[in-house]
């Protein structure tokens, strides 16, 4: 089966629960999927569980292959994984770092892995930034190296964990816009976004995590309801529909309980 599928998916910290069996549909090629929820919701803890940088209980499939039975050097040519936040501490440049995930992943000559590198972070208009330490990039510039990074191994899986959080207006449109084109070459590429205004614009897909588990997921305007959102974050939304079909989330405050 081609695809993605996460199935019983369990992960506890000592003796509290935080996912609880979560299952997500089956994630195809083509499609970019958002997590979304509440802060603690456990979207991390799923995305690692998934990367199997996380011991978790349940089941995940790449295309039917178990991906926690898989070689390491394997699954990490499938997978490209994109931290919350790229560790500063580095003595290298951002070149290097680009170069260092390329060659994680296969085995590759000198000079075709700084060609390659170097092609990506041209590709994500960053390549004046290939001499620069790690240590001295801003928030953003850190964000799109951790992009390079993640995709310079060409991978079938794409997980990004909240990959626009550092960016301006047209460095989140750049990074969407290369995730939509990565998706459209049939990659399957799952982000976790807060911004649910960047989700229903971009994402086929959106996954609304509560308590561990899947609470809803669908298209868009689906899942972006008043009811669900209310249900999921507390809120009071209202939910409009905007200029070519797009909707917009509008939030008037927290939901009054009760
Ligand atoms: N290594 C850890 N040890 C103990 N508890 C952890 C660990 N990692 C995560 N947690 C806990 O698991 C829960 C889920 O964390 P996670 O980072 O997955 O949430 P999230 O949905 O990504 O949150 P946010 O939106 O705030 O980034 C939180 O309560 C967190 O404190």
């Amino acid at each position: 089966m081609q695809g993605l599928l996460a199935q019983g998916i369990s992960v506890r910290f000592g003796a509290r629960p935080v996912l609880q069996g979560l299952d997500l549909p089956l994630l195809r090629p083509g499609e970019v999927t958002v997590l979304a929820g509440p802060n603690a919701a456990g979207k991390s803890t799923l995305l690692r569980a998934i990367a199997q940088l996380q011991p978790h209980g349940g089941r995940v499939t790449l295309d039917g292959q178990d991906l926690a039975h898989m070689p390491a050097r394997d699954r990490s040519r499938l997978v490209g994984f994109m931290p919350q936040t790229l560790p500063g501490a580095s003595s290298l440049v951002a070149l290097e770092s680009v170069i260092a995930a390329l060659r994680a992943g296969a085995t590759i000559g000198a000079r075709q892995a700084d060609h390659a590198a170097l092609a990506v972070m041209e590709k994500l208009g960053i390549a004046a930034l290939a001499l620069e330490p790690l240590s001295a990039l801003s928030g953003g510039q850190r964000q799109m190296v951790s992009l390079a990074q993640a995709i310079v191994r060409d991978p079938r899986l794409l997980l990004l964990d909240e990959p626009t959080s550092a960016l301006d207006l047209a460095r989140q449109v750049r990074l969407l816009s290369e995730l939509r084109r990565l998706a459209g070459e049939g990659r399957i590429v799952v982000a976790v976004l807060h911004d649910l205004a960047l989700a229903a614009q971009w994402a086929d897909r959106i996954v609304l995590l509560h308590d561990g588990r899947t609470h809803a997921e669908g298209r868009p305007e689906e899942v972006l309801t008043p009811a669900l959102l209310a249900q999921v974050y507390g809120v009071e939304a209202r939910v409009e529909r905007c200029s070519r079909g797009r909707i917009m989330v509008l939030i008037d405050g927290e939901h009054a309980p009760g």
